[in-house]
């Protein structure tokens, strides 16, 4: 019982420095839970057996795992989603519908990341966090004050919330994989992985060796802004600070936004980041406000995800 114990110790501490300062789980949960359960109930009944060092004994342990929690003021939705030009003319005969008319589309690339809130009071960076369950994310204002395309200071002392995506170059990840093999570490799945992992270490030191960046793409503002459209609230985000994908592109009819879809899917290998889709969005501010949203998404948005 006793080596037992000991055994059990020593992989627990193992797994949970991957776990909670790698971010990079070497187990499933499953695993980890029923070890440490048993670890409990040997302890429970041989107290002796019981070392400082135990994991059971941790209590900070819970908070060096978890980051404070974040209440979205406005929730971080997700989207629909789409996998065909012929949903996609459905997603846009439901807003012609809906609206009465045919509307301008504004058509942007579905960038994979790590969805980040940032909030801004009189221009300052307050906070950071992830969307988390859409309504609570997690704090992590100082991971993220470490890359360098995130503005502390706004051009305009506004306050606002402004959302974007969080994401690690392809380049970036590639050379991070080598030094993990290199160093006899786990490497990361694919850049998606790595920038929720980056971003959600204890050490902004490491997040800032990542070498990641973002694109912010809306605006839950509390302070009104000049923008009436989705293509001028980005550029908006870019002369306030922020770093827009200049790749999106207004589309006045379903042809248009099957052109922009055909050719980023054609032209996914050669850019410098990941990207999982399309999202096209009626581009006019004014009726995203009136077509609103349900629970969990938008109505004037739709995300067309491409094959893996
Ligand atoms: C309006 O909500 C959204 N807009 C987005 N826009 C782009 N370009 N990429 C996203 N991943 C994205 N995600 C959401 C939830």
């Amino acid at each position: 019982i006793r080596q037992e114990a000991e055994t059990l110790r020593k992989q627990l501490q193992a797994w949970g420095i991957a776990y909670y300062t790698e971010d990079n789980p070497v187990v499933e949960d499953f695993t980890y839970d029923k070890a440490y359960q048993r670890l409990v109930e040997i302890e429970t009944n041989y107290p002796d057996l019981i070392t400082p060092d135990s994991p059971t004994q941790q209590v900070g342990d819970e908070v060096i795992s978890d980051f404070s929690k974040v209440t979205h003021e406005i929730p971080m939705l997700s989207m629909g989603d789409v996998f065909s030009e012929a949903e996609l003319a459905e997603f846009e005969n439901r807003i012609t519908n809906n609206v009465g008319g045919k509307v301008d589309y504004n058509c942007e690339l579905k960038i994979d990341g790590l969805a980040i809130s940032l909030r801004y009071e009189n221009g300052i960076l307050v906070q950071g966090s992830t969307r988390g369950n859409g309504s609570i994310g997690e704090d992590i204002t100082k991971n993220l004050k470490t890359i360098p395309s995130i503005p502390t200071k706004l051009k305009r002392p506004l306050n606002l919330d402004v959302r974007g995506e969080c994401y690690m170059p392809k380049e970036s990840f590639a050379k991070l994989n080598e030094t993990r093999e290199a160093n006899g570490e786990a490497v990361f799945a694919n850049p998606r992985n790595a920038a929720a992992g980056s971003l959600r270490q204890l050490d902004p030191k490491v997040t800032a060796s990542r070498k990641l960046s973002t694109f912010m793409y809306n605006v839950a503002s509390f302070d009104p802004l000049e923008s009436r459209t989705q293509a001028e609230m980005l550029e908006e985000l870019h002369d306030l600070g922020f770093t827009i994908n200049p790749t999106y592109r207004v589309a006045n009819n379903v042809a248009d936004i099957d052109a922009y879809v055909d050719e980023f899917q054609r032209k996914r290998s050669d850019l410098a980041y990941g990207i999982d889709g399309i999202v096209i969005k009626v581009n006019s501010l004014q009726l995203q406000r009136s077509l609103g949203a349900t629970v969990k998404v938008p109505r004037w948005a739709i995300a067309y995800k491409f094959p893996p």
